[in-house]
């Protein structure tokens, strides 16, 4: 406030000044009176610029030596800048302002108003200046941290951008050194499965080498234990027929003692009289010299005729025995011992079969005696009996035969049957047989051929168990006499036959060799008989075993003298009861049927009525299922 005043007050005086030098200039000019400067200017000069030189003042001129005015437009000033004529003009002017106050008063402060305004609006403009100028600056400074922030986020988004590219590079050798750690242990996985699959390929063969080597084994001892089963079987069937014919002939010899004393009774009583009668006779002849010598002389040339022909028949015998015998791989055969000894049988056999029904049918009917087989089994038999029937008729080439199936199933019997049939000879051998034989083996082999060869009618050469000698020749625990004796058959067979008909038979076809099953001509499956063939078989065997058991008159001379059978009484023996006992025997072979009624006549033979009831008769049934059932289960079956 002060300093406005002060400030008004400068501006007063200086207008003081000014309005003293423009009196002062109408005074020189010899104008009347004083006019304010004022009323004779509409517009006071402008206040002087800052900094601009101070308006030019007129230098107040000594009233008394009154010179001519100049205008002193550089006016002098003291050292310090301060002109007193400036004052002195001032309050000259004041005092005409005295004078004039009232007049021009108001128009001063208005030009003070004036003044005072135009310096507020210079203030104001100056203010707004510095508010521009401020604004200037605050722009300026907002531009700088605008900029500086610019600066910051470049360098935070160059610093982010070298932080992602070092993230990105730290990231990717990361990702590299996992990778090649991957690769590393991929590689060491890989070796590791190589060792493991070299390890495990090692270990299989080492498990297949294992299990070759048990196969193989396995195989010789079932091979040996086949060998020994068959050997067995053969024993126990060798034995059996021996204990079998000693326990005939036993009774053939009871029988034939009995017969024999009655007979010897008789023949006493005929030698006593047949002595006496000699005693006579010698009598006369040692009383008559003649007739002695005569008797002598006869009977010893009677003793020395038997004594040579004996001798001499018994060395023929041997030629023909050696030259035409049968060999002793044989076990049966139709044509006996010698060649001549089977002719009467087989032509009695056959006139027979021919009386009985003008054809060629057998006991049951269907053409093949007492063997009973599937339908159509049955048609193939028939047609392969003609076939070789005719193949004899024309001297073709005979066809070789394969019968295979379960044990007991009617193979020897067909083949026996079919031999019959197509009016061959058969000869029965079993390829167990052989292996026994050793390095005699070959020999035999050809002895057999050669023995069948001179078979007038043909000879069906029947070879049992063939697996047993005829199986795979690079078996290793097959014997080298073994290889050699189915090298020899192999060799004699490899050309068809007109001579023999070679029909094997066995359990397990798929052991033969490969060279013997080529060589076959007709494969022919025995299957377990069905229910149908069961239930004939039953028949069959109840037939022969039971309602015929009292009727066996048996072979040979001594059946005069053996003692008949008792006759078996058959009560209530129904179809019914037989249909219901072949549906129990599912899984029987023809073997184990007929044993089945064998047991059946030996319960009968063994209760004290000697009759067979339906009761016996299922009761022996039931067992011998079970009986079935329990070696099955023991051989793994079921
Ligand atoms: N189909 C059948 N018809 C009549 N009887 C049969 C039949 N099958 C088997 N048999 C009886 O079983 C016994 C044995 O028959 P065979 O010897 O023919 O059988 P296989 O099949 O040759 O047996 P393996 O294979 O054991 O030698 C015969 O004596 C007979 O009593």
């Amino acid at each position: 406030m002060a300093a406005a005043a002060a400030k008004a007050a400068a501006a007063a005086l200086s207008a003081a000044a000014a309005v003293a030098v423009s009196s002062e200039r109408v005074h020189a000019e010899g104008g009347s009176g004083f006019r304010f400067p004022f009323s004779s200017s509409p517009t006071p000069p402008p206040p002087p610029p800052p900094g601009a030189p101070p308006p030019s003042q007129p230098s107040p001129a000594p009233a008394a030596e009154e010179a001519p005015r100049v205008r002193n437009d550089n006016p002098r000033t003291t050292a310090a800048g301060f002109d007193p004529n400036v004052l002195e003009r001032g309050a000259e002017l004041l005092r005409d302002y005295e004078k004039h106050r009232d007049a021009d008063v108001k128009k001063m402060f208005a030009y003070l108003n004036k003044v005072e305004e135009t310096r507020q609006a210079e203030l104001t403009a100056q203010k707004a200046e510095h508010l521009k100028e401020a604004a200037t600056i605050e722009l300026e400074k907002t531009r700088v941290e605008y900029d500086e922030k610019k600066k910051l986020a470049q360098q935070q988004a160059e610093i982010k951008a070298q932080i992602a590219r070092y993230g990105d590079e730290l990231a990717r050798k990361r990702s590299q050194l996992e990778n090649e750690t991957q690769r590393a242990r991929n590689q060491e996985l890989v070796k590791m499965q190589e060792d493991s699959a070299i390890r495990v390929e090692q270990l299989r063969r080492q498990i297949e080498e294992e299990i070759h080597e048990t196969r193989r084994k396995t195989d010789k001892a079932k091979a040996l234990i086949d060998q020994e089963t068959a050997e067995r079987k053969s024993k126990a069937d060798a034995e059996g027929r021996a204990l079998e014919k000693k326990l005939s002939e036993e009774v053939d010899r009871r029988m034939f003692l009995e017969k024999a004393n009655a007979e010897r009774e008789k023949w006493v009583q005929a030698i006593n009289i047949t002595f006496e009668h000699i005693g006579g006779g010698l009598r006369t002849i040692l009383t008559d010299q003649n007739k002695l010598v005569v008797a002598v002389g006869g009977v010893t040339a009677l003793a020395a005729g038997i004594y040579t022909t004996r001798e001499g028949a018994r060395v023929v015998w041997g030629y023909v025995d050696r030259i035409l015998g049968q060999p002793s791989l044989i076990r049966e055969s139709s044509r006996g011992k010698y060649p001549w000894s089977g002719v009467p049988s087989r032509a009695m056999s056959t006139m027979t079969s021919k009386l009985k029904n003008g054809s060629n049918l057998g006991k049951n009917g269907n053409g093949f005696g007492d063997v009973i087989l599937n339908p159509s089994l049955q048609k193939r038999v028939n047609q392969l009996a003609n076939a070789t029937a005719n193949t004899k008729l024309h001297q073709a080439p005979f066809r070789n035969m394969l019968f295979y199936g379960p044990p007991g199933t009617g193979k020897t019997m067909a083949a026996r049957e079919l031999a019959r049939e197509s009016g061959l000879d058969y000869a029965l051998m079993t390829g167990g047989d052989v292996a026994p034989l050793g390095s005699q083996a070959v020999t035999k082999i050809h002895q057999l051929f050669d023995w069948a060869k001179k078979s007038n009618r043909g000879l069906l050469l029947f070879i049992d168990e063939a697996d047993a000698f005829l199986c795979e020749r690079n078996k290793t625990y097959m014997s080298e006499a073994q290889r050699s004796a189915l090298n020899a058959l192999l060799f004699r067979t490899g050309d068809q036959s007109k001579d023999i008909v070679l029909a094997l038979a066995t359990n397990r076809p798929g052991d033969l060799d490969s060279a013997v099953t080529d060589r076959i001509d007709e494969v022919l499956e025995f299957p377990l008989p069905g229910e149908e063939e069961r239930c004939k078989l039953l028949k069959l065997y109840l037939d022969k075993y039971i309602v015929k058991a009292g009727d066996k008159q048996g072979k040979g001379w001594f059946r005069f003298f053996r003692r008949q059978p008792q006759k078996i009484a058959v009560k209530g023996i129904t179809d019914d009861l037989i249909q219901e006992a072949a549906a129990k025997t599912d899984g029987f072979s023809g073997r184990e049927i007929a044993k089945l009624m064998a047991s059946v006549q030996a319960a009968v033979y063994g209760s004290t009525e000697c009759e067979l009831t339906p009761s016996l008769f299922r009761e022996v049934v039931d067992y011998k299922v079970a009986e079935h059932q329990q070696r099955r289960k023991i051989a793994g079956h079921a």
